[in-house]
Formats: structure tokens, C-alpha cells, sequence
């Protein structure tokens, strides 16, 4: 940026052509608006809309959950205040549970302070026996793999630039230890499209699911994929799917049923 500060009359519908000249470089795709807009004053809307009721539903797909994530990513709301937020209307265990994820990304944000750089490497050795290559493929890059649920997360990675966290969960599983692909090229491509991108709960989360900072590696299977998703794709799927098998099986092909 040029240091020229932006009109305080230009329209939304133009944001988009003056921010992208001026970031030019910096992302790719066509410049556009995110569905949610940014700002504090939104940003303090959106928390004061969230009550957290369903939230005990966050692991399905349909599940309410708050989608904050991007103004905490973007310092406009900040943990505690939505801790307390949390605390005033929330009850119960949907209150802890929730509690419980701000208390996973603050405890991120810690490891990062401490671990600096170092938590774009592996922090450990991963549980398995990993041979990773370090490219994305090409249909992975362009939400072609063919698996309509996998195409389906990709889409929503990089139209909506938001994925809900079981989607997160999966696809980093599927790239990792079915694709054989080290995380750091899922990272890269979460911190290209996600508005919530960031370095501490991407990179860890990353490490989490391939076993580099947790003790066992995270994958799921076909029964997960449709439950959790009320039965979206699975029903009407006629591809090979390579998730379809008990957790026992996949777990001797993956990794030798040495995880
Ligand atoms: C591979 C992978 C990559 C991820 N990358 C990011 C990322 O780049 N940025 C990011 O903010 N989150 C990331 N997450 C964590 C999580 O998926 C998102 O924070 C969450 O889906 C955001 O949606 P929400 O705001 O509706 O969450 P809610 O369920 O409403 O939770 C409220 C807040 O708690 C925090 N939170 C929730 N779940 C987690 C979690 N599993 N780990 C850490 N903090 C959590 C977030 O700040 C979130 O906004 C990643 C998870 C995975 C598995």
C-alpha cells in the first residue's frame, strides 16, 4: 500500500477494485468481499448476536457455531471479551464446551509465543512411519480430486474462505495421511484462503492431525464423514471411496497399525 488512505464515502461495491490494485501481489483469484464484513462495529454485532444455543451440535455440519473466528484472527474481537460474552449468555455444557475451543486457540497463541518459527516445522516426530512430499497436487489445488465430499471442503475453502471445523479435521486428515502430503502445503493453502488464517491454529491444528504435536495421528472414516454430516454426500456418492472401511482397517493401511 501506498500509505493513501482509503475515501470515507467509497462504496463497498468498489472496494474490491480499489483494495485489489492496491494488495496486488499479495493474494490470488478475483478480488472480492467476504460474506461476513469485517470492522469492530461488525465484528461486536456478530458477538452480540451469538447466543450459543446448539452450540452441544458444533461437531455436525449443521451444528451453530459462532463463526468469530475471523475477527479474533483480525484482533477486532479479542479472546476474553468473547470469554465473557460466552459467560453471560451461555450455560451449561454448551458454555463449557465453548470455553473450551477459546481456551485451545489461546493455549495456541501461547505455544506460538513460546515456540516462535519453529512451529512451521514438525515439533516432533510424527507416530508413523510418514514418507510426506511436500507439493500440493494438483487436484487437490484445484477442487478436482473427484471425491465430491473433498471437492465439496475445497469448494467451501476457497469461495467462502471458511470451512467448518470438522471439514478442516477431514481434509487435513485426507491430505496428510491418504494423499501422503506434509501438512506444511495444507497450511500454506488454509492460510491463502481461510479469512481466519493465521500461523498459531493453523499450524498447530495442522500438527495435531499429522502427529507432530499429538500422540497419535487423526483420521476419521466413511460412517464419521456421514454422520457428522447428516448424510450430505455419502448417499448419493458413486465414487471409489477410499474412507470406507472400520477404523481397524484404515488403520493397518495408513500407518501400519502403528499409530
Ligand atoms: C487443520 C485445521 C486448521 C485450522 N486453521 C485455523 C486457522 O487458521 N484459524 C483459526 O482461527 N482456526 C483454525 N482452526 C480451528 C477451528 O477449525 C476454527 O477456529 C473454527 O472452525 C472457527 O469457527 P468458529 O469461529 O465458528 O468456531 P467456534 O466453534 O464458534 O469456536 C469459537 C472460537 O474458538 C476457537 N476455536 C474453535 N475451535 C478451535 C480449534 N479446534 N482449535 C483452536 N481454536 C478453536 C476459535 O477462535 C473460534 O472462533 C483449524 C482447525 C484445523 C483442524
Amino acid at each position: 500500500m501506498t500509505g493513501t488512505p482509503l475515501p470515507a464515502d467509497l462504496p463497498d461495491d468498489r472496494l474490491p477494485d480499489v483494495l485489489g490494485k492496491a494488495l496486488a501481489g499479495l493474494y490470488t483469484g478475483p478480488a472480492r468481499l467476504p460474506a461476513r464484513p469485517g470492522g469492530r462495529t461488525e465484528a461486536l454485532a456478530a458477538l452480540h448476536a451469538w447466543t450459543g444455543a446448539g452450540y452441544a451440535n458444533r461437531n455436525f455440519l449443521h451444528g451453530n457455531v459462532s463463526r468469530l473466528s475471523m475477527y479474533l484472527r483480525h484482533g477486532m474481537l479479542g479472546l476474553r471479551e468473547v470469554a465473557a460474552h460466552a459467560r453471560s449468555v451461555m450455560r451449561g455444557r454448551e458454555r463449557d464446551e465453548f470455553l473450551r475451543q477459546l481456551a485451545w486457540a489461546e493455549f495456541y497463541r501461547l505455544v506460538l509465543r513460546q515456540e516462535g518459527a519453529r512451529v512451521l516445522g514438525n515439533l516432533e516426530d510424527p507416530k508413523y512411519p510418514a514418507r510426506w512430499t511436500p507439493d500440493l497436487p494438483d487436484d487437490v489445488r484445484t477442487g478436482a480430486t473427484g471425491l465430491p465430499c473433498v471437492d465439496a471442503w475445497l469448494r467451501h475453502l476457497m469461495r467462502d474462505g471458511w470451512m467448518h471445523n470438522h471439514e478442516r479435521l477431514w481434509f487435513a486428515a485426507y491430505l496428510v495421511h491418504w494423499r501422503g502430503v506434509h501438512w506444511r502445503a495444507g497450511y500454506a493453502l488454509f492460510r491463502e484462503h481461510l479469512l481466519d488464517g493465521d500461523i498459531a491454529n493453523n499450524a498447530l491444528s495442522w500438527q495435531w492431525v499429522a502427529s507432530t504435536f499429538s500422540n497419535k495421528p487423526y483420521f476419521m472414516n466413511r460412517d464419521n464423514i456421514d454422520r457428522y454430516s447428516s448424510g450430505r454426500w455419502c448417499g448419493t456418492c458413486t465414487a471409489e471411496c477410499p474412507f470406507r472401511a472400520p477404523y481397524e482397517t484404515l488403520e493397518g493401511q495408513l500407518f501400519g497399525g502403528r499409530a
